[in-house]
């Protein structure tokens, strides 16, 4: 397996394709993530991200692209869902991702964890896996650079009480925390046109990750019938 250093090399102003659906939508399964997975390859995608283990292992199958790995789990004590405890990021790991994503928040997390502890066990678990920190806010992302992330991604800006949810990408915090010219940025979350791609890439971010715009032809179809009913 490649080592992590070319991993995060192979990213560098790259798409990253999050293929993730969840229980509810029609096109949740992990053979039409897989097959996702593929297509994104074929476009050029550098990179996947993917939910579940089992997802996770199928994508590995049929794909060859490196995997940025999560398990959205919910605890009762927490609202960290995005990788809370060591439980899912080991289960992410043996599924093959290259890269595990954690909830990287200021918030309380399960059992009173620390995200520094959960940092350290999942490094001493498998040191040749990257960690890449879901933030919400800077104050977030500088912590988690300090913790040794090995990338930052604005995942969570608009998902937390300390962050404003926007209709677009959060420009500003890509670029406050690209602008520290450490950790290498990504930006992730709403990202639906090639000129927020291209604002993400002149915020400084080392690459882009594009869920929902590619991968979820619900709300794809869904957004293309609002603009037609406001033109009525
Ligand atoms: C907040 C949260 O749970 N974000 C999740 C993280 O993996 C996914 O649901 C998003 O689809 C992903 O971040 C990509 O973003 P967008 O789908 O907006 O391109």
């Amino acid at each position: 397996m490649a080592d992590i250093g070319q991993v995060i090399d192979s990213l560098r102003h790259g798409v990253i394709v999050s293929c993730q659906a969840l229980e509810h939508e029609p096109m949740y399964g992990s053979h039409h993530m897989a097959a996702m997975a593929v297509a994104a390859k074929q476009g050029g995608a550098v990179g996947i991200r993917a939910n579940t283990p089992a997802d996770i292992a199928a994508i590995k199958q049929s794909c060859s692209l490196p995997i940025m790995g999560i398990y959205k789990q919910e605890y009762p004590d927490s609202d960290v869902f995005i990788t809370p405890t060591l439980h899912e990021a080991k289960q992410v790991a043996d599924a093959g991702a290259s890269l595990i994503a954690v909830d990287a928040t200021l918030r309380r997390r399960p059992g009173g964890q620390t995200l520094q502890q959960l940092m350290q066990a999942i490094k001493m678990l498998d040191p040749g896996i990257g960690i890449v920190a879901d933030v919400s806010t800077f104050e977030e992302g500088v912590n988690a650079m300090e913790l040794g992330a090995d990338l930052v991604s604005t995942t969570l800006s608009g998902y937390t009480p300390d962050s404003v949810y926007r209709e677009e990408p959060d420009f500003q915090l890509i670029r406050q925390l690209a602008a520290l010219g450490g950790t290498p940025v990504v930006a992730e979350g709403r990202i639906w046109t090639i000129e927020d791609c291209r604002q993400c890439m002149e915020a400084g971010a080392y690459a882009v990750v594009i869920g929902t715009a590619i991968t979820r032809p619900r709300e794809i179809t869904g957004r293309f019938v609002r603009a037609i009913q406001r033109e009525r």
